[in-house]
């Protein structure tokens, strides 16, 4: 579903590589945890999935496709099989929760009737019916990611993308989140999850990938956020 093959990414006035010759792949199916220190290359790891950056060297594959060989212009239709979810929502502010969710369909031409059915599907799949009518600002920072994650999941994309989505929550809201990204893996996409949250991860004994210094120290099957190695 995902795979890196040596790759490194130099950016243009980084010092060092943001990340070094990472080799790994991630099955259809699985739930990945990407830990590691501020700076280590989560983030980067991410966006080159998302083919936001280009390896600098080596090759990084998804979809079963060289994402160096796909076209600026493909880039969109690459990114509708992919769902990202953000630390701080990103939500549109002056639009309703149906909205927010409607639009990532809306903006692939999908039907109206389908928009119409599909969205209250996906709000109450994470447990927000009844709040379509919301603004962004009359909800509480949990059901905001909720509504970040309808977005992302409304079009079923096989691969979920996540940038520290529970940064943002208390311990329990967290806790009902990766609830729902649990829930939402266990129909068959995939999650990569980059997080700094130690309680999280000892819980969910998920697959752990460790990067220090944009390499990987650490890849461990049902892991804990920080095994001595
Ligand atoms: N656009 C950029 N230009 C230059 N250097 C960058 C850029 N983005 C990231 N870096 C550098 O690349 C390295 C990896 O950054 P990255 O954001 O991938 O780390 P991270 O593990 O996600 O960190 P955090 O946990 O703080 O989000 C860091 O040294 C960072 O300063």
């Amino acid at each position: 579903m995902i795979r890196f093959e040596n790759v490194s990414k130099v950016y243009a006035r980084g010092a060092r590589p943001a990340l070094d010759q990472v080799t790994l792949e991630i099955e259809r199916g699985e739930f990945v945890f990407l830990v590691g220190q501020s700076g280590s290359g989560k983030s980067t790891f991410l966006r080159l999935v998302l083919r936001e950056e280009r390896a600098t060297s080596g090759q990084v594959f998804a979809l079963g496709r060289d994402l160096s060989t796909v076209s600026q212009w493909r880039v969109p239709q690459l990114r509708r099989q992919i769902g990202m979810v953000f630390q701080d929502f990103r939500l549109l502010p002056n639009m309703t929760v149906f909205d927010n969710v409607a639009i990532a369909l809306q903006v692939i031409g999908k039907p109206r009737h389908h928009v119409l059915t599909t969205v209250p599907e996906v709000l109450e799949t994470v447990g927000l019916e009844g709040k379509e009518k919301r603004m962004p600002h009359e909800l509480s920072g949990g059901e905001q990611q909720r509504v970040a994650i309808a977005r992302a999941f409304v079009n079923r994309p096989a691969i979920l993308l996540a940038d520290e989505p529970t940064g943002n929550l208390d311990p329990t809201t967290s806790i009902g989140i990766m609830r729902l990204l649990d829930r939402i893996n266990r129909i068959g996409t995939t999650v990569v999850m980059a997080t700094h949250d130690d309680e999280i991860v000892d819980q969910m004994r998920k697959r752990v990938i460790e990067l220090e210094d944009g390499r990987t120290v650490r890849d461990q099957s049902r892991g804990v956020y920080g095994a001595a190695r």
